[in-house]
């Protein structure tokens, strides 16, 4: 069993009379190339929540590398190595991506506030800050303003921040939502080159990047586990065909063997 690396037991999280989350048991390998799905309102943006510590769960135990870390604080949580994107906000829209990884790393490294001074100094930073930039593709564009950076390259620095946090586990929120056409193939490559040794959960509603990236899925109903298994048993699966036909917009036409992507 020590190849679980993140898991949750018995999970529950009421909203007054909604239970957003009732009683998820997940668990995610060493490795884990693993996607959660499921329809909208399903409950997978609460259950991220939970798992990060943005929430509090009404009931059950989140398992981090055998610690229980139910009640640990979001960033303390980040700092034992579970780290998920976030969408950048203004704090970012100035900087740009070869500034914002060197602070990222320098905080990772504890340089902290020093950072900018150090930049220049502090070979380490530097050189684990160009790494990121070529393993991201965002070399070409180090130097200019977040802002002004393309949709698809924001994307791209976004999980370049949180690999600059040294995850163990990496909760991946929706990578190419929003992300046009011509930029996608891009990003879809990046996340498949993600390191093997850090484990990802991938929330995602584009099917063909669930089902190209996972080996392994998790499928949320209503809060709740409808079922698990690999890409091809959650494919052949009659009871998630059924729960997707009935939201209509859903994977009934985005399942990959009947040719739509997004969903
Ligand atoms: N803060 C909240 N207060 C009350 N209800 C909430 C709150 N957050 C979520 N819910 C409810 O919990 C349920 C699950 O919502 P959640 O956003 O987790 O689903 P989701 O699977 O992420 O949906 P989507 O795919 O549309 O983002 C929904 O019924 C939602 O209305």
């Amino acid at each position: 069993m020590n190849d679980v690396v993140l898991s949750c037991r018995g999970l529950v999280k009421k909203f007054g009379g909604i239970t957003a989350t009732n009683d998820v048991t997940l668990e995610l390998r060493r490795g884990a190339r693993h996607a959660l799905i499921g329809p909208n309102g399903a409950g997978k943006t609460t259950l991220i929540n939970l798992l990060t510590g943005v929430l509090e769960p009404t009931a059950g135990t989140i398992m981090l590398e055998g610690q229980d870390i139910s009640r640990v604080a979001p960033h303390l949580r980040v700092r034992r190595g579970l780290v998920r994107t976030f969408q950048i906000n203004q704090l970012f829209a100035s900087m740009t991506p070869l500034q914002t990884l060197a602070l990222v790393v320098s905080q990772q490294r504890g340089l902290g506030a020093r950072w900018w001074r150090k930049l220049g100094q502090d070979a380490g930073v530097a050189e684990r800050a160009q790494q990121l930039l070529e393993q991201f593709r965002l070399g070409e564009v180090a130097n200019q303003r977040t802002e002004h950076l393309a949709y698809g390259k924001r994307r791209l620095l976004e999980i370049a921040i949180a690999l600059a946090c040294e995850p163990r586990v990496l909760l991946l929120d929706e990578p190419v939502a929003g992300v046009p056409a011509g930029e996608r193939e891009e990003l879809l490559e990046t996340v498949a080159a993600l390191p093997a040794d850090v484990s990802v959960l991938l929330i995602e509603h584009d099917m063909d990047l669930v089902f190209s990236f996972a080996n392994r899925m998790t499928v949320l109903v209503n809060g709740t586990v409808l079922t698990e298994g690999t890409p091809a048993e959650i494919e052949a699966n009659p009871e998630v065909k059924t729960v997707y036909l009935g939201h209509g917009d859903e994977i009934n036409e985005g399942l990959p063997l009947e040719g739509r992507s997004h969903v």
